[in-house]
């Protein structure tokens, strides 16, 4: 059983645990996020969200087709689809649209507690997903990282505080995100993200998730030990901003 935290957090578990597969056989290779980022050195490597709305209150419906076209033709290194329905009115339907044009790896976000999860990822087209330290015990998240890897998939391990830091050094996870959102107060804070960086060793690839705004904030955490950069809220307002962030 996953950890169930408090209000919404503990509702978006449950929602998880009861979704079904998705059966269908995939039609699309395997785009490796670590590779990506890995020869992207003349610009900053940008995940580029795509998330109608979302519990901090964004509220954006933005023709998805075009969103992300455009982030591939702007120099995106991946891009990030929301699945999770109910607080970020996101739908499998949307990660499917995006897996069948986008020669990017995509990233399949949502709050993963099942393998049937891991599986309709793979199925729809996905090459990433995200596990969430906080809302998953630590056997859980071997378990559901050593799945996703059996597929041949990848899996960004997201941490939010040293606790989780603690654990996910404990294992031999590639990709590490972190979160300058609490997922329970909501609130950002970049100072807490450049710090978690600096205690991740280099050989980790490490993704500075939420929050982020300006290509300064950027350069700081690039300082700060990140290799790429996952943004949403920033790119749905102002899709044009990726100019300047790239
Ligand atoms: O919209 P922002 O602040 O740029 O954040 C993007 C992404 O980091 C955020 O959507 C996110 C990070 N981890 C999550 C876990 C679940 C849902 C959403 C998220």
């Amino acid at each position: 059983m996953p950890r169930f935290l408090d209000g919404w957090l503990s509702d978006v578990v449950k929602n998880s645990l009861n979704r079904a597969r998705v059966n269908k056989p995939r039609e699309r290779p395997i785009y490796l996020l670590s590779k990506f980022i890995k020869s992207s050195v003349n610009k900053n490597a940008i995940i580029a969200e795509y998330k109608k709305k979302s519990p901090s209150g964004l509220n954006e419906n933005r023709n998805l087709v075009e969103y992300v076209k455009f982030m591939e033709e702007s120099g995106a290194i991946g891009i990030s689809v929301l699945t999770e329905e109910k607080y970020f009115g996101g739908s499998y339907n949307d990660l499917e649209t995006v897996t069948k044009i986008v020669k990017l790896p995509v990233l399949m976000k949502d709050f993963i507690v099942t393998e049937k999860q891991i599986d309709t990822a793979f199925n729809l087209g996905a090459d990433v997903i995200l596990l969430i330290v906080k809302i998953l015990t630590e056997r859980e998240l071997v378990n559901l990282y050593e799945y996703a890897k059996s597929l041949g998939l990848e899996a960004i391990v997201e941490i939010t505080d040293e606790n989780d830091l603690k654990i996910a050094l404990r294992h031999n996870f590639n990709i590490i995100g972190v979160n300058a959102r609490n997922l329970i107060s909501l609130e950002v804070d970049i100072q807490k993200v450049k710090k978690l960086l600096e205690l991740i060793p280099k050989n980790i690839i490490k993704i500075a998730e939420s929050g982020i705004k300006s290509r300064e904030e950027i350069i700081e955490l690039k300082k700060a030990g990140a290799d790429a950069f996952l943004i949403g809220t920033t790119l749905m307002k102002d899709p044009n901003k990726i100019k300047e962030l790239i």
